[in-house]
């Protein structure tokens, strides 16, 4: 599979307003992908929609080939995280964990246990008694435990401490190296982007600003920082929308 997600024309309207407007995109396997945006850019919309959490308005979109959410064998080959780490608040640590192992045949135990010890998480605590950045931990655990061949985690790092996010990061790249792991990520941080990611989208004002390998993207534009060039698209999609509403 050389493409995880290929979206043609997507786009998702809420009443007379565009959320996400004629994306297309084509992300290829085995990146770490940094999508960035200001708040209400799109960013959740893209993801939801790729998840198969909401249907698109206009255009297709097809993930790992399929149309999400299609059955049970595609939807174990994805694991995400949204925004607010859902979890069960009555189930204990031990108890997710368990259900994790249930419902998902590629389930990698070694692994979640591992990162719940070297997280220090009470296995017999109830999700709902955890503190948010412990809750998303838990979350990306289950996500990442499933061995999903793509990752989507919607800010996943938002509500950790810097360590935490630090270790959280370097986690993560380790696991797309030792299973050819896909992931896309979203993320304010771009500080955490430049760190973990090899291939960026920019996203504003529900439209793709760009899209390439940050290597690329970086030598086409040196000698801007990854900073400097994410604010340059940023400014330049909100004067684009400037100019539309004249
Ligand atoms: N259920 C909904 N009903 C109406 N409008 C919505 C709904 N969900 C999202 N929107 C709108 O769609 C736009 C994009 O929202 P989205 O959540 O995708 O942005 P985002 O880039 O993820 O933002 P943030 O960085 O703040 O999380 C926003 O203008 C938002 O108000």
């Amino acid at each position: 599979m050389s493409t995880v997600v290929e979206a043609r024309g997507l786009g998702k309207r809420y009443g007379d307003r565009w959320a996400l407007a004629q994306c297309t995109l084509s992300i290829p396997a085995g990146r770490v992908v940094g999508l960035v945006g200001p708040n209400g850019a799109g960013k959740s919309t893209l993801l939801n929609l790729a998840v198969g959490l909401l249907a698109p308005t206009a255009g297709t979109v097809e993930v790992l080939g399929r149309r999400p959410g299609t059955d049970r064998a595609h939807l174990a080959k994805v694991g995400f995280v949204a925004q607010d780490a859902p979890l069960y608040a009555t189930l204990t640590v031990a108890e997710h964990l368990k259900l994790g192992a249930r419902l998902n045949p590629g389930w990698d135990v070694g692994y979640a246990e591992r990162r719940v010890d070297r997280l220090g998480l009470d296995r017999g605590l109830r999700a709902g008694r955890l503190s948010g950045g412990q809750r998303a931990q838990l979350a990306l655990t289950l996500a990442v435990g499933k061995r999903p061949d793509l990752l989507v985690l919607d800010e996943p790092a938002a509500s950790l401490d810097p360590l935490a996010r630090h270790e959280f990061l370097q986690d993560l790249t380790e696991a797309v190296a030792d299973r050819e792991m896909s992931v896309v990520l979203s993320s304010h941080v771009v500080a955490d982007l430049a760190r973990t990611c090899d291939y960026l989208i920019v996203l504003s004002t529900a439209r793709v600003q760009a899209a390439g390998p940050v290597a690329a993207l970086l030598a086409e534009h040196a000698p801007l920082s990854l900073e400097d060039l994410v604010l340059t698209y940023l400014s330049r999609g909100r004067h684009d929308d400037a100019e539309a509403a004249r």
